[in-house]
């Protein structure tokens, strides 16, 4: 169980991992690509207004001021204009901040609502197999992360990367044709910055992608000792759950200090770049007007530019910290997107129409994804069920009657043969139109956290009231649920956990019963319910059965003896095949069996 979530950390990684969630985030970015256009837009105006005209103004009034001889009367005409274009620049650079804050605002909602979108076909759409190696916990876990992801990446961009940028444009661009000396040896500063910052990221990354990894798989530690919390409490194994906890919450520990230290060091680094930006701005105020004929307003240009600029890079640190993060958190989930729907559609399959029912299992060969080829569930099975038969399918535990419904749902590929459907392989057909061919009662009934009503009706959401009540009747429900304060619109808890296992399996029943599907598979459908109740509901599922292909998968011989034909599986062959008196009178594995439990039952009774 989990293997996948315990590999997740040591699978693909590293850059074409990070291209990769970039590929999506830009992916759904691109589609609002006139609000990301404004986005792009009113940042380089905030930086243009607030810190590119406000130094430069301020520095031509000092000139002014220092030429001297400006008339107290010729004041308003001298400074005038400036006044008005420090005034006019702070209007625009503050509509500009508001604008950003909007746009970024609808960037992030459209884009996690899409990423959310994206991240949930991918994970409804995985096989079973892709689920049951992965622990639910972290999948969710991952999923909010990634969405968590993009929001912190489009925010970084815009509060701290792109206006980094363009303050680095607008101050190269502005300072260059003044004192080229001052913009060379700064940009060097800048290129040896960059340089040692991206080899110190590249290391971080690795680094972040372990962390994140590391907390999904302390989620789904978490959530399946929670969602098992019965069988913690009932063995009594309070503390070794606790131990995997911590040994998962140790991982997290490890990974997120590794993390810290050379987050510390990018930091280093920026600090050493600020400390150097502003030496040189200190040199140049100093000797710039001796050394270059330096105007007093172009030093002042020089200091607030630079000091602009290195405040900027006062949060460069925990901009990389954020970038990091995000694209660390993202990993795992971007893995999961890429990886091959294992069990696709073909390009236009067309639907399944069922037309009578036949079921034809031929020569087929399967073995689980994890299993190898010598441990094949099946090896050549072949079972034909014409249209409308009702099959009793009995074996011991693990011969593989469930594996057989799964693959008639077609949950997995098989590794040979095929499974038609009034001559149909359904390996070439639509799969969702597959399944609405067929109503399946799994042994554990699958129910949501909603109310009785939907989960009856979750298989045809469009039936009227009158059917829904019907289908909890014909399932032996309805009695149970009148007794209940709010009788269909009863919430029954997560998985059903308000209910006993016998009213789960009546309503997952009902669910059955009011698909109306042409195949109903039954997998130990009634094994939860007492005698009693059993019989009461072996009508409505005659009823049921009756003109339907069926196959029923149980233990209690019972269930399965008066239909048409009971089939034998031991180790995935089949072993015996006739009606109930046959198999009897046979004397083999179903003639015991069916005496032993007749005896039983007949001594309980
Ligand atoms: N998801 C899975 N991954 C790997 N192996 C599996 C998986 N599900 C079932 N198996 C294995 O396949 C074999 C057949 O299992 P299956 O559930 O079909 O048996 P069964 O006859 O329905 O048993 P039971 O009567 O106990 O329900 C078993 O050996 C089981 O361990």
């Amino acid at each position: 169980m989990a293997q996948a979530d315990k590999r997740g950390a040591r699978g693909t990684r590293g850059p074409s991992v990070t291209r990769r969630t970039l590929a999506h985030f830009w992916r759904v970015t691109a589609t609002q690509g006139l609000l990301f256009a404004a986005d792009v837009l009113v940042t380089v105006g905030y930086v243009f207004f607030l810190t590119f005209v406000n130094p430069l103004v301020v520095g031509q009034i000092v000139d002014a001021v220092g030429a001297g001889g400006v008339a107290p009367d010729e004041v308003l005409s001298t400074f005038g204009p400036y006044v008005l274009a420090l005034v006019g620049a702070n209007v625009a650079g503050q509509a500009c901040s508001k604008l950003q804050d909007y746009t970024v605002s609808k960037l992030d909602i459209a884009g996690s609502y899409e990423l959310g979108a994206l991240a949930f076909d991918t994970l409804a759409n995985q096989s079973m197999t892709f689920h049951a190696n992965r622990y639910g916990g972290t999948l969710v876990s991952s999923t909010s992360k990634f969405v968590a992801a993009y929001s912190s990446l489009i925010r970084t961009l815009t509060y701290t990367l792109l206006p980094s940028a363009a303050s680095i444009v607008f101050t190269i661009g502005m300072l260059a044709p003044l004192v080229p000396v001052y913009v060379a040896l700064l940009s060097v500063i800048l290129v040896v910055y960059v340089v040692v910052v991206f080899k110190l990221y590249r290391k971080i990354l690795p680094l972040n992608a372990e962390a994140s990894a590391a907390q999904n798989r302390l989620s789904g530690e978490l959530s399946d000792s929670i969602t098992n919390i019965m069988a913690v409490k009932t063995s009594g194994r309070e503390s070794y759950e606790r131990a995997l906890f911590r040994r998962a919450n140790e991982d997290v520990r490890t990974t997120s200090a590794a993390r810290m230290s050379h987050t510390i060091r990018t930091g280093a680094t920026t600090s050493t770049l600020i400390v150097l930006m502003m030496a040189l701005t200190a040199v140049f105020i100093v000797g710039g007007h001796a050394w270059f004929g330096i105007s007093a307003g172009t030093l002042v240009m020089i200091f607030t530019y630079t000091n602009n600029l290195a405040n900027r890079f006062n949060y460069f640190n925990s901009m990389f910290q954020q970038i990091n993060q995000a694209l660390g958190d993202a990993h795992d989930l971007t893995v999961i997107l890429d990886e091959p729907r294992l069990v696709a559609d073909d390009e236009g399959a067309p639907d399944l129409a069922v037309t009578s029912g036949a079921i034809d299992f031929d020569d087929v060969r399967f073995h689980y994804a994890d299993a190898s080829e010598r441990d094949c569930v099946f090896d050549g099975l072949t079972l034909r069920i014409p249209a409308g038969q009702r099959v009793g399918l009995v074996g011991r535990s693990g011969s593989g009657k469930t594996t057989l419904t799964t693959l008639l749902l077609r949950l997995q590929d098989l590794q040979g043969g095929c499974i038609c459907i009034d001559g149909q392989d359904i390996a070439h057909v639509h799969q969702v139109s597959l399944r609405r061919q067929i109503a399946y009662v799994p042994q554990e009934p699958l129910l949501f956290h909603r109310s009785i009503r939907e989960n009856i009706s979750y298989s045809r959401p469009e039936a009227t009231e009158d059917e829904v009540v019907r289908a909890a009747r014909e399932a032996n429900a309805l009695e149970f649920v009148e007794r209940l304060p709010d009788g269909l619109e009863t919430q029954v808890g997560e998985r059903g956990v308000k209910l006993s296992g016998g009213q789960r399996q009546r309503v997952a029943i009902a669910r059955a019963i009011l698909m109306d599907a042409p195949i109903l598979v039954l997998d130990e459908a009634t094994s939860a319910l007492d005698s009693e109740s059993e019989k009461l509901i072996q009508d409505a599922l005659e009823n049921l059965m009756r003109g339907r292909t069926s196959i029923v998968v149980a233990h209690r011989l019972s269930t399965v003896a008066s239909l048409d034909r009971i089939v034998v599986l031991s180790e995935g062959r089949i072993v015996e095949d006739g009606t109930h008196a046959a198999l009897v009178a046979a004397g083999g594995e179903y003639a015991r069996l069916w005496g032993r439990q007749s005896g039983s039952f007949l001594g309980s009774e």
